[in-house]
């Protein structure tokens, strides 16, 4: 397969986290916007930023097609409609808000779906699955739409179907999935920066 297209999903509303838009939090000096631009960038041909606000960025950004922000599915329809829009067969997303992410993400979910029927896979470790970052076949747009349409809000519950293949992460301390949701685990992912250095 060729390199994938990358979307950062920032386009959630951060409630448990104070109604802050999470790209926009500092840890380490950047924000996590940043941080995840830095990691995904040299894994992919190009990068773009689902957002629903007017946060600033250099890159393309796609707000969510479907109103009422109805979860990360819309901003993984968003990242399939660029896809095809640019001519791509996948894409590769990653949540804004786990700033540790593997560096490998994206050659582990291509090697991982190659032995897939239609080419889907999802990143897991020991934890379970963490369905945000997938690589995403442009050939699915219309069932994730229609799906959307239907009411499914849950990435897993439309992904089951497919039984996507899973990409799978060595458990690390901290861990490489570490999502940051709430104060608390801002103030965890500071103090694994600063044990790191
Ligand atoms: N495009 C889009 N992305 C979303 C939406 N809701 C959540 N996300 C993204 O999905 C991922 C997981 O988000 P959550 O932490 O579950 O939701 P959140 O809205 O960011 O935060 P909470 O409101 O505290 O649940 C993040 O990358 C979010 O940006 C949405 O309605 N639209």
């Amino acid at each position: 397969m060729t390199q994938p297209l990358g979307v950062i999903l920032a386009g959630g509303r951060g409630t448990r986290m104070g109604h802050t838009d999470k790209a926009t939090l500092i840890l380490g000096g950047q924000t996590l916007l940043q941080r995840a631009i830095d990691r995904l960038e040299p894994q992919v041909a190009a990068l773009a930023v689902n957002t629903n606000t007017d946060l600033p960025t250099e890159f393309t950004r796609l707000p969510d097609s479907i109103t009422g922000h109805p979860g990360p599915l819309a901003g993984i329809l968003a990242a399939l409609d660029w896809a095809a829009a640019m001519g791509a067969r996948h894409v590769v997303t990653v949540p804004v808000d786990v700033p540790f992410f593997p560096c490998d993400l994206v050659p582990r979910l291509l090697l991982a779906a190659e032995a897939h029927p239609v080419g889907l896979a999802i990143a897991a470790d020991e934890s379970g699955l963490h369905p945000t970052f997938g690589l995403w076949p442009v050939d699915l747009r219309p069932d994730l739409s229609a799906a959307l349409d239907s009411g499914v809000r849950k990435v897993t519950d439309w992904t089951d179907q497919f039984g996507a293949a899973q990409a799978h992460f060595p458990t690390t301390e901290p861990s490489a999935f570490l999502n940051v949701n709430r104060p608390e685990d801002l103030a965890r992912a500071e103090a694994a920066l600063a044990n790191a250095t």
